[in-house]
Parts: C-alpha cells; structure tokens; sequence
C-alpha cells in the first residue's frame, strides 16, 4: 500500500470548476441530438479538485498512488450476444470517462418521465481522484466449453480461472467473474456511484456477481497499516520506476497475447483476518510471524523501515524466521526474486459481525503482475505450501476472489475498453 512518489507526476488532473470548463461527451451528445437545451451547471457541476485522466496507453488505477477507498465488482455476461457485450464496453468507456473527469452521465434537465440516468448521489461532491479500472475473466472467453463470444482463440495461455490454493475456503458467490470493475477514490461515496451506474448501464447485458469495498487509514502519514497493525506495501516497487512495470507489471506485445498489450494481469483475493486469535498472540509473536517490526516497519534485522534484511546472514532464521511471511514471499536469492516481484494494491475491509459473532474483516488483496504463474503463483504456492507454511495463513482465510486481464488503456476518444480483443 505504498505512495511514495509526487502525485501529481501520475495524475492528469485539471483543476475543474473553472470557468469555461468544458462539457463532458454525454452532455455535447445529448445537445447535438436537441434533447436539451445549454445552460450553465448547477448541482451536479464537479467540484474542484484533482482528476486522473481516464486515457492512456495503460488503464489508470495499477501504478496510480492509492486512494483512501476501493469497491470492486465483479459482473457475470448474461448475454451470449458479441456485439451486446461490444457495446457494453463502448458504453463502460464513455461512462468511465465522464466519471472520471466529475461529469454527471445525464444532461439537466432529466427527463421527469424516466428513471434517473445519473443516480446522483455524488452531486457536489469531489471526484476523489477516481479511477475506474476494467478487467476481464477467463470465463468470457470459454465457459463449460462454450466459445460464448468467438474469443477463444485470444485467451491467453496460462490465464485461468484462479484455482483453489492449500488452505483456501472460496465461495462460488465471492469469486471469478466474467469482467471485473475496480473503482478506487478518496470517498467511498462516489466509488459507489460509479459502481452503481455502470451496473445500471449494463442491465440486460451483465449484472453484478459480487462486490468488496475496502478502505485505508485516511490521514495517516507514509506506508498505511493492514488490520494486523502492521504497515503493509513497505517493499512494494516504487510507482515510478518504469523500467520495473514494464519488466514486472505491463504485459508486453511478445507475451502470446498481443492483444493485450500493455494491460496487466489483477490477482484479488478477499482474505479473511482471524482478528481475535490474531489479537491473544504476543507483540514478539507478531512481529516473528510477519518478519518486520511492528511500529517502525523495519526488518527485524534492521533499524529503519526501508533498510533491506540480510537473510543470507541469518540461513538459520534466528532473527527474521524462515517460515514468517516477508521471508517465504521475497526469500531474496536474486534474479528470480525480483523477476517474481508484484506490485500490491491492496484495502483493509471491515464489516459487520459474521453469523457467530467474529469480528469480519480482513484484507481485500488486489496485486498486478505480467505473468500470473511465475509471479503471484511461485508467491502464493510458497506460502501456502504445507511443508513450510506461511506463519500468517493460521491468521487468514481466502474467500473469494478471481483472476482477471486487466484491458490495455483507452488511448484517445472514440477508440474503447477491449477493442483489440475484438479486433
Ligand atoms: C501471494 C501474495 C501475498 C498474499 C496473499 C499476502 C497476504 C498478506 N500480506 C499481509 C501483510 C504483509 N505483507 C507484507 C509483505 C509482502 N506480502 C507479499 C505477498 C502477499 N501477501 C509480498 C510479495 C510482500 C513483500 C515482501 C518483501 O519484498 O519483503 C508485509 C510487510 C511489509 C511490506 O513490504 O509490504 C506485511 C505486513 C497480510 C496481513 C496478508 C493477508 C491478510
Ligand atoms: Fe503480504
């Protein structure tokens, strides 16, 4: 969960709420066509603030610094339609982009005898640097070997859906998906309006699968905490070096998919937290199970939180032990090592008690990576092998979650999400 970069070397902002700002897509649509006539904005103008531009060669919401808030939700394709899912995606872009940059998706004033076609709860509000980030399963390219759409032969290989780890406990009701939205801001609000219209837009063509808010520490300086109370995205990449996500993270025209090209491939994973069994070990206990101090972040080896451990002098793992999570998920041996590095984007979620009275809550894990099993896999198998199990997998368990391709970036206006898969 690491923001250790400018924001603003990543953020398309425009400080809107100026005058002579200029009408979204949607409005000028609905002007030309002479269902409404101009005027100026009232209640539903954006307010000023920063705006991440919804266009680029990548989709905004991967190496964007984190906002305080996410929801993600997962969709299943009700039809088996091609080109009713092709103008989904059409549709999904110019909402995408009018969301971002604070538009209203409907012109004033509504026609009174229809539904609303903005819902309007963000009226007023800050967009809160949002970013709306789109992704596909692999169950939208076959399903119970059904070719649904003609996109068989684009699945990439070695994109599944996720399978079930040692230990996990998903829910067919939490997991998988056929396209998958990450809407992330700094209000909780207005990732739920985003949210809330895309589903409304995509009625007849997808409905919603599962959902999972997750928020961090709002004011809290440098690396946030998980629930554990630890700080988490400490040895995470840094956002701006792109010679890493280009290594690591974009996945490259060369890759078997040069469809998707410059998209990533999202791991979520909704992990439960034993918060109570967690809270009865001791402060020593803890600090041994993750492998980092518990105040300062640092290796326990180490005096600061950025200083590096030195496993090679330690093979014994008196001070930093071999089973405890930073070791089994970055063993540091090198080359491999930081070929297997994934970049992190995770929220704590925290919900009302469970049916026994527990306390639910946990981590809403979202990582990005270019090649799911030589990354997040050779990670996940590690620490869920029962050989030398991760010490934090007795603290958590995986309920839901899936694998998804996360679509390459919407270059410039009247192009949309997934047009090379279709092309
Ligand atoms: C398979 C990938 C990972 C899962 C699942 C996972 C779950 C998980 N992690 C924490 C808490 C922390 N993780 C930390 C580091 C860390 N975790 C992973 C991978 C997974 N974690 C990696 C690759 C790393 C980086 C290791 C390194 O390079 O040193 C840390 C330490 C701080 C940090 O660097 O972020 C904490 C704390 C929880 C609570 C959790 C499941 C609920
Ligand atoms: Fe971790």
């Amino acid at each position: 969960m690491g923001d250790k970069m400018n924001r603003r070397a990543f953020l398309g902002y425009t400080a809107a709420g100026a005058a002579g700002l200029v009408l979204g897509d949607l409005i000028g649509k609905a002007e030309k066509a002479g269902s409404v006539s101009t005027q100026v904005r009232t209640e539903s103008s954006p307010k000023a603030g920063e705006r991440v531009s919804f266009y680029g060669a990548h989709q905004a919401g991967v190496v964007t610094p984190q906002q305080n808030c996410a929801n993600v939700a997962a969709f299943d394709v009700t039809t088996d339609n091609r080109s009713e899912l092709q103008q989904l995606l059409r549709t999904w872009t110019e909402m995408a982009a009018a969301l971002m940059d604070g538009q209203p998706l409907a012109a004033e004033p509504q026609d009174a005898k229809f539904p609303p076609k903005d819902t309007g709860e963000q009226m007023g509000l800050d967009t809160g640097k949002l970013t709306l980030t789109f992704a596909v399963g692999a169950s939208l390219f076959e399903k119970d070997g059904n070719d649904r759409f003609g996109l068989r032969a684009r699945k990439p290989a070695g994109f599944t859906l996720m399978p079930k780890f040692h230990l996990d406990s998903l829910q067919e009701q939490l997991t998988h998906g056929d396209l998958i939205v990450q809407a992330c801001a700094d209000d909780p609000m207005i990732c739920f309006h985003a949210i809330r219209n895309l589903a409304i837009a995509a009625r007849g063509v997808a409905h919603l699968r599962w959902q999972q808010t997750g928020q961090l520490g709002v004011k809290s300086e440098g690396t946030k905490r998980n629930l554990f109370g630890f700080k988490d995205g400490t040895n995470n990449p840094q956002l701006s070096d792109e010679s890493f996500m280009n290594n690591n993270i974009w996945v490259g025209a060369s890759d078997g998919a040069p469809w998707l090209a410059g998209g990533t491939y999202m791991v979520v994973r909704r992990i439960q937290m034993r918060i109570e069994t967690w809270d009865q070990q001791t402060f020593a206990a803890q600090e041994g199970i993750i492998g980092r101090q518990k105040v300062s972040g640092a290796p326990l080896d180490g005096k600061q939180e950025f200083d590096q451990p030195n496993f090679g002098a330690d093979p014994g793992g008196k001070q930093t032990p071999l089973d405890s999570h930073i070791r089994l998920s970055n063993p540091r041996t090198g080359e491999n090592s930081e070929r297997e590095r994934i970049l992190r984007r995770g929220y704590n979620f925290m919900e009302n008690l469970d049916s026994v009275g527990r306390i639910n809550a946990g981590l809403l894990f979202v990582c990005f990576n270019r090649n799911l099993q030589t990354q997040f896999e050779s990670i996940q198998k590690r620490l869920a092998n029962p050989k030398q199990l991760d010490q934090l997998m007795k603290y958590t368990d995986t309920t839901g979650g899936g694998y998804f391709a996360v679509l390459p970036g919407v270059q410039a206006k009247g192009a949309y999400l997934g047009q090379s898969l279709f092309a």
